[in-house]
This record gives C-alpha cells, sequence and structure tokens, in this order.
C-alpha cells in the first residue's frame, strides 16, 4: 500500500503534544490517506474461513432467496387442508405432494411437500383409529394456524436483498450468515500490513525475568490486538537498544503501518525518534496530552507506509494503541472513527489540566445505565487492571464527579 508521496498540507502540522482527540484525527486521516492511495488493489476477495475481523470492501447481497426452499421449522408432520389427516406411507423426502386431508412425517428443515399448509409438531398430534375403513388418521390436538412451524422460502432475505454493508467489520455471524447464503468468499478490504518492531535490550520472552530484565508484554499480544482492530501482522522483529538497529529495523520493515514498542523517551536508550529523523519521517504527532502513553508518536515515511511508536510502559502502550492504532486502522479501512461508549463513572477524578486521563475500566450495566467502574492495579507499567477491563474511560482534563458520564473506548480485544 505505500506510496510515494509529496508531503502536503493534508494531515496539519506536527500535532506536537496533540490534545487526545486530535491525535485520534489526524491518525484516522493517515489511515484514511492510506486507504485512498492504495485504490483498487485495496480490495480482494477472501475465503471465508480467514474472513472474521476483516472489513468488507462492497456491499454483499444475497444469491438467492434465503431459506431458498419452503421447510419445516419441527420434527412432526406435514400436513395439507383440515385435520384429521390420513397419514401417508414414508416420509416428507419420498413425498412430493399432498392432497387436502394428507399429511407425512417430516423432520426439522425438510423441505416441505408440494400443497402442504402447516406442520403439525410431533407434540401437538395423535394418532388414533379412524371409522370404517378410514385407517389410522391424525388429530391435531390444538388449534392449527395456516403456515403454523413452515419456514417459508425468502423469509430471511429476498433474492438480491443487501445482507451487509461496505464497510461492516465481519464477525463470526457474518460469516456463518454469508455460509448459509452460499457465499464462498467475501469482497474484503486488503488487511493493512502491519509490522512490529519491539525494541529494549532488557526484554527476554520466556521465563522469570532476572533482575534487571522485563518480560515481553507486547509480542504475544499485539498480532491479536491488530487483528481485532482490523490489520494483519505480516513480520515480527526485536532490536536493542541501539540506534543503527533502529534505523534499519524502521526503515526495512515492509508494511504499511510499522508498530514499534519503547524507545519513545528523550534518554539516550531511546533511539525511536533520532531514527524517524534519521530516515526522513515526518511526525505526525510528537507526543499526545495524555496520561499514561504521553511519549507516543505517528510518524509517515517517505514512502508513505505510517510508523506508530507506542511507549514502552505496557498500559501506556496499550492506552497509544486505542488511541492511534483504532483509529488508523479504522480509517486504512474504511470505517468511520470508532464509536466512543458513554457511560457513569462509579469514581471521582480530580482535575488534571490540559491532558486526559485513559484508565483502564469494566463497563457494566445495568436499568439505571451503563457505568464505568476504573480497575485497580492501574499504573503506567501494570497490566493487572488492564486484563480487568474491557475499555479506556477517559476522563477529561477537569476531572469527573461520581455518576457523571464518561467516554470509554473499547479494547481490542472485547
Ligand atoms: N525523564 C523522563 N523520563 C520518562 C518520561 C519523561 O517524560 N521524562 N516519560 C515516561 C513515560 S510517560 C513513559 S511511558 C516512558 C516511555 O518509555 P520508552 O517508550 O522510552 O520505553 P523504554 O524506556 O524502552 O521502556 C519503558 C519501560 O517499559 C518497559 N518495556 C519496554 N518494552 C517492554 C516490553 N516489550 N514488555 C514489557 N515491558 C517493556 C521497560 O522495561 C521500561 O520499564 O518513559 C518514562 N520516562
Ligand atoms: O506514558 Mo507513561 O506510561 O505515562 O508513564
Amino acid at each position: 500500500m505505500p506510496n510515494e508521496t509529496t508531503p502536503d498540507a493534508f494531515d496539519g502540522p506536527a500535532a506536537g503534544d496533540a490534545a487526545w482527540p486530535a491525535a485520534r484525527e489526524v491518525a484516522h486521516r493517515a489511515g484514511a490517506r492510506l486507504l485512498e492511495t492504495a485504490g483498487a488493489s485495496a480490495h480482494e476477495n477472501i475465503e471465508l474461513d480467514a474472513a472474521i475481523s476483516r472489513v468488507l470492501g462492497r456491499d454483499v447481497h444475497a444469491a438467492s432467496e434465503i431459506p431458498h426452499f419452503a421447510a419445516s421449522a419441527m420434527d412432526g408432520w406435514a400436513v395439507a387442508g383440515a385435520g384429521p389427516w390420513r397419514v401417508l406411507a414414508g416420509d416428507a423426502r419420498t413425498t412430493t405432494a399432498l392432497a387436502p386431508g394428507q399429511g407425512v412425517v417430516i423432520v426439522t428443515g425438510s423441505p416441505l411437500p408440494e400443497g402442504a399448509t402447516a406442520v403439525l409438531r410431533r407434540e401437538r398430534g395423535r394418532l388414533a383409529p379412524g371409522v370404517g375403513d378410514a385407517g389410522e388418521l391424525l388429530h391435531a390436538t390444538e388449534p392449527l394456524a395456516d403456515f403454523a412451524d413452515v419456514r417459508p422460502a425468502g423469509r430471511e432475505a429476498r433474492a438480491g436483498e443487501r445482507l451487509f454493508a461496505a464497510g461492516t467489520k465481519l464477525t463470526a455471524g457474518h460469516v456463518a450468515a454469508a455460509a448459509v447464503a452460499g457465499l464462498d468468499s467475501l469482497p474484503a478490504l486488503r488487511a493493512p500490513r502491519v509490522a512490529l518492531v519491539l525494541t529494549g535490550d532488557e526484554v527476554v520472552t520466556a521465563g522469570v525475568p532476572g533482575h534487571g530484565l522485563v518480560r515481553d508484554a507486547f509480542g504475544p499480544v499485539l498480532p491479536d490486538a491488530v487483528r481485532g482492530l482490523g490489520g494483519f501482522v505480516a513480520g515480527s522483529v526485536r532490536i536493542g537498544d541501539d540506534h543503527d538497529a533502529t534505523v534499519e529495523a524502521l526503515g526495512a520493515a515492509d508494511a504499511d503501518v510499522v508498530i514499534t514498542t519503547g524507545g519513545t523517551g528523550h534518554s539516550g536508550a531511546d533511539h525511536i525518534r533520532p531514527a524517524l529523523t534519521e530516515l526522513g519521517a515526518r511526525l505526525l504527532v510528537d507526543e499526545i496530552a495524555m496520561r499514561p502513553g504521553h511519549p507516543a508518536l505517528l510518524a509517515r515515511r517517505p514512502d508513505g507506509a505510517l510508523v506508530i511508536a507506542l511507549p514502552g510502559n505496557p498500559l501506556a502502550a496499550m492506552a497509544a494503541l486505542v488511541t492511534l492504532g483504532a483509529p488508523l486502522l479504522a480509517g486504512a479501512t474504511g470505517r468511520p472513527m470508532p464509536a466512543l461508549q458513554r457511560a457513569a463513572s462509579t469514581e471521582r477524578f480530580g482535575p488534571l489540566p490540559g491532558r486526559h486521563r485513559l484508565v483502564p475500566a469494566r463497563l457494566d450495566a445495568d436499568e439505571a445505565g451503563v457505568r464505568a467502574s476504573a480497575a485497580a492495579h492501574r499504573g503506567p507499567a501494570m497490566l493487572r487492571g488492564l486484563a480487568d477491563s474491557t475499555s479506556f474511560m477517559v476522563v477529561p482534563p477537569a476531572g469527573l464527579e461520581p455518576g457523571a458520564g464518561v467516554d470509554c473506548v473499547r479494547l481490542p480485544w472485547s
């Protein structure tokens, strides 16, 4: 998707300590521009088993009526006209038509024989000897309405009806519905290719870390989080705190979007900013007025690829991912800015002038509405709070009184 781009005023100047809402807007526009640049090559057909979390590039229509034949919704008898009914031998699979006064055994999902006017459930039918040579007759134990327990053809969709709109992010529900509609593939937008660059001399990937070392919190979860946001992790590298290695990794990553972790600070051990400068990348967001996640960056490489630099502190990185990554990947897959959910804060937050706070929280609904309960263990380097959460509350700079409404952003995996 990346392409040679000329700097222009599209994104505005680097936001320089951007306000939280402005950082989201810049990220969403930058993502949308990736999609514009890709044009027709952004579209592809995907098999159903690879479709979950992908975004539709075009509307999807029903190829035929759904269901495409009238069927029984219950086990019992297909019957024609008013009862009692004479029950034919065999079952609905071998009986193609019924005359009034006839019935035949049918199971759920079987096509209704021609002439059938209703299905009588097994538990609502009684077989009794008929008078004279009438043989055994089927009686309904309660009144039977016309078309009772029949699934008519086309009840769920007419042929040609739009099932899902372009821009829909596909869930298991969409994919199952597409399969029932007889579709083998879906017209998707190509998932933006994301390359991960995980930095840090002190980061280890197995076991209990030794003194001064930390276990990598990102490698095991970012691929799934990126997929949840509509992207696809195509590659991942780990580098130490080294300038040349950072320049090489950021420059060489073959992707639409590069996501880095750590090294966003201004110390001698932090190499993301100098590497972006050396690569000639343009900063679109240069830090965000938020806590945690303040040092996060968004930049565009000269070839058009976008770079999201997440801070090393794990909770801060996740806060930055929902702030920059979610809008960016929404824009890059033709979707609007991810919606914020409104909830009532159960807790008081004092003011923090000029800064939004992202607080991991659980959202619960009851008859009074949706409540956001901030998690315990929510320091920037902690993760237990995140584990207990479904969202981040976005506490405005003025703070919040208990019960006051607050916007919340969903976690990528919730
Ligand atoms: N003098 C200042 N120091 C710091 C500031 C500041 O404004 N002035 N900002 C703080 C904030 S806020 C954050 S957030 C961090 C940003 O740090 P970096 O992005 O430079 O990340 P590192 O320094 O590489 O690491 C920070 C922290 O995160 C741990 N880490 C790194 N990678 C991983 C990983 N894969 N899994 C788990 N943990 C990881 C790392 O060990 C450090 O503990 O800077 C503050 N300092
Ligand atoms: O972004 Mo940092 O985690 O606020 O400490």
